[in-house]
């Protein structure tokens, strides 16, 4: 049996996950002949209420850091994480990630570690839904010429609350407690962590290149008068759609609210709910729809590729140049 050094950083609502999970699946590690040490569980306070065994090892010293030989990042923000992760990645060691925001924002940086096989980040599209790994691998067969989806779950909680008639700021409320929404809400309903979402996707499908700032984004947080009203008296729903397209201009990426009939597959019910409908050439029509956000179902997506890592698996590489 071989002793892993890991080192977490964060241990929030993802975090408190990612740990419970370690625990739960011991026996899926030690079936690959590895004993998980947790080396250090970074947080910003110490005295914060959490729900994780009394031993772990909570620190605000990253000087754990260096000794890991993976890292597991679930703290969120862009600057912060990258810092962390800096040295780990150019020494060729594997990280596994949840946050959209850092692959979104520095994929300069991170492109080539992607490349590399060295980023895992399941967890950062659609949660505990698999859509980057098949994507990424069993997909690279076809050619991907539509792809639209629900990516974030606090909107899709949102919208249908309040057309159970529930007011947009106490659903906001509702979608935090719930742990949901990101640490800063505003990222949610103005659109920008499913516009962060969708680069992603279209890395890996569309243009390893793709910016932010190719996506044109509109948000629920600024509905035109009338708007959800008025759908609501078609017997219609709103729901915030991610799209990908190809036309002669290349690549169009968008993030916008739309009507869609009742009946539509992104209207169906489920509180936290994301769905993803690709059409390809070679592998025609595909769905995938599931929970995408809160604690153990982002920590399932998250130890899946800890356990993936571990085995040598290679993380998600971007669609190769000129592919
Ligand atoms: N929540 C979800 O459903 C999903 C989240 N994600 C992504 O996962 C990541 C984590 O999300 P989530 O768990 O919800 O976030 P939380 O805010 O619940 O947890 C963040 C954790 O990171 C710690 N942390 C944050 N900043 C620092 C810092 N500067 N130094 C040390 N520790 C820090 C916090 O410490 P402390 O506890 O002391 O405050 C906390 O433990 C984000 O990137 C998010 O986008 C991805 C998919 C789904
Ligand atoms: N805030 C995000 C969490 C998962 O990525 C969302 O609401 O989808």
């Amino acid at each position: 049996m071989r002793t892993l050094r890991l080192g977490l950083l964060g241990c929030g609502t993802v975090g408190s996950g990612v740990v419970q999970l370690i625990h739960q699946r011991a026996e899926r590690f030690r079936a690959l002949g590895i004993q998980i040490e947790l080396m250090g569980v970074l947080v910003r306070d110490l005295q914060r209420p959490r729900a994780v065994q009394p031993d772990l090892p909570l620190t605000t010293d990253a000087s754990f850091v260096p000794d890991c030989e993976v890292l597991v990042e679930v703290m969120g923000g862009v600057e912060r994480p990258l810092a962390l992760c800096r040295d780990h990645l150019l020494a060729g060691k594997p990280l596994v990630s949840a946050n959209k925001a850092m692959l979104a924002e520095r994929w300069s940086e991170l492109r080539p570690y992607a490349e590399r096989g060295q980023l895992h980040y399941e967890a950062s599209v659609m949660a505990g839904t698999p859509v980057l790994g098949p994507l990424s691998t069993t997909l690279r067969a076809s050619r991907v010429t539509h792809l639209e989806a629900l990516l974030n779950a606090t909107c899709t909680f949102i919208l249908g609350r309040m057309e159970a008639g529930e007011d947009y700021l106490i659903a906001l409320r509702e979608a935090q407690h719930l742990g949901y929404a990101e640490e800063d809400p505003t990222l949610d309903v103005s659109g920008v962590d499913a516009a962060q979402k969708l680069v992603i996707l279209a890395r890996l499908v569309a243009d390893p290149a793709f910016g932010l700032g190719q996506v044109q984004c509109e948000g629920i947080d600024a509905l035109p008068a009338g708007f959800f009203a008025e759908a609501h008296k078609a017997g219609e729903r709103v729901r915030l759609v991610a799209e990908l397209t190809q036309d002669v201009c290349g690549w169009q990426a968008r993030v916008s609210p739309r009507r869609l009939p009742a009946t539509h597959p992104f209207c169906a019910p489920g509180a936290g709910r994301n769905a993803l409908r690709l059409q390809g050439e070679g592998c025609g029509e595909l769905y995938f729809a599931g929970a995408s956000a809160g604690g153990l179902v982002t920590a399932s997506a998250v130890v899946g590729d800890l356990l993936s890592a571990v085995s040598g698996v290679p993380g998600h590489r971007p669609l190769p140049t000129g592919a």
